[in-house]
């Protein structure tokens, strides 16, 4: 008996167990992972196989890279083979600088380059403060790109997508984004017909039973050479899968110090002669470290000690 065909596909959302597979020619259809262990998420690589009108996918191709989120109970992978990840904040509602550089972190931990956008620079009072906390970030290398996604005043000129356009070009981003810093509002700009998108994504996969929303791919140009990734209503990153004393050579501020302290493995926590606890005390002067970018490290350190599994 010939061996029956293996196609390959893209894995562009995903549902619980079900996921939906895009074929080179552009067909999408749902498959199933063989067998209860396999996990397939959004952005791999995969090899199925028809059955009647579905699919099983037969293997999935090796990863560059994976993203993982976690909600209380556990942490799960979400998402792979990104070329990058765009964190999206805005001046109001203040972000959470905890939320920032973990999300920041996250990226990191895979080598994957993080764009920060700050969203919302029509209001100016609130973005230039904003803006101005993040000069450390700036300070450590991360690109820092002003957005006025859906301003509130008739300002045409700040509506403009044309800084954040061209970083987008040729590349997978996963976009990431506390809730109300106008994630939907820039998927809505990047793809006007992405939540038509959604609800046929949502009604494929759970047969019209419920809309839980899902992880997508979304194709930003007719070439399918730029894509978004979107993941709807989550707060926290999987970051439990990250040796504690890697922490710090994840957080540049942190890492720029840690060469400077007596033990080389210090956990700059508590040690004497630890060159990063030195630099805490300068504050947010050029070379020091900030005290609340300390405290996430202090913190997400303990975090990550406690809960290993
Ligand atoms: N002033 C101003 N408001 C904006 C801008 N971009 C988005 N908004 C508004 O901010 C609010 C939140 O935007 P959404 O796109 O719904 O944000 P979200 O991140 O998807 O939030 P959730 O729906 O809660 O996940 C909406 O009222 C938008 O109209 C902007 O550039 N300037
Ligand atoms: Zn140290």
């Amino acid at each position: 008996m010939a061996q029956p065909l293996l196609e390959p596909g893209l894995v562009v959302a995903g549902h619980g167990r079900h996921v939906w597979v895009e074929t080179p020619d552009g067909r999408r259809l749902i498959c199933h992972p063989r067998g209860k262990k396999s996990q397939t998420v959004v952005g791999d690589r995969v090899l199925w196989q028809a059955t009647q009108d579905e699919g099983t996918i037969e293997k999935v191709q090796p990863r560059r890279n994976l993203f993982y989120r976690q909600d209380e109970i556990r942490t799960k992978s979400f998402a792979a083979n990104l070329d990058q990840v765009l964190v999206l904040i805005a001046a109001e509602p203040e972000f959470s600088e905890s939320q920032l550089s973990r999300a920041l972190i996250a990226a990191e931990a895979e080598k994957i380059r993080p764009i920060i956008a700050l969203n919302k620079s029509d209001l100016t009072e609130p973005f230039g403060r904003a803006w101005e906390r993040m000069g450390i970030y700036r300070d450590m290398g991360y690109q820092v790109v002003p957005l006025a996604l859906k301003p509130k005043a008739d300002d045409t000129a700040a509506t403009e997508l044309d800084t954040l356009l061209p970083l987008l070009q040729g590349k997978t981003t996963l976009v990431l984004g506390p809730s109300g810093s106008g994630k939907s509002t820039l998927i809505n700009r990047l793809l006007p017909n992405a939540r038509v998108l959604t609800n046929e994504i949502s009604t494929a996969l759970n047969s019209g039973k419920h809309t839980t929303t899902s992880t997508s791919l979304y194709w930003v140009d007719a070439a399918k050479t730029t894509a978004v990734i979107d993941s709807p209503g989550f707060q926290e990153f999987g970051l439990n899968h990250i040796e504690p004393m890697l922490l710090a050579s994840l957080m540049p501020d942190i890492k720029a110090q840690a060469s400077d302290c007596k033990f080389y493995n210090c956990s700059h926590l508590h040690e004497p002669g630890c060159g990063v606890i030195s630099m805490v005390k300068l504050g947010s002067s050029p070379h020091g470290i900030s005290a609340n970018r300390y405290k996430i490290y202090s913190d997400l350190f303990e975090e990550l000690s406690q809960k290993r599994y």
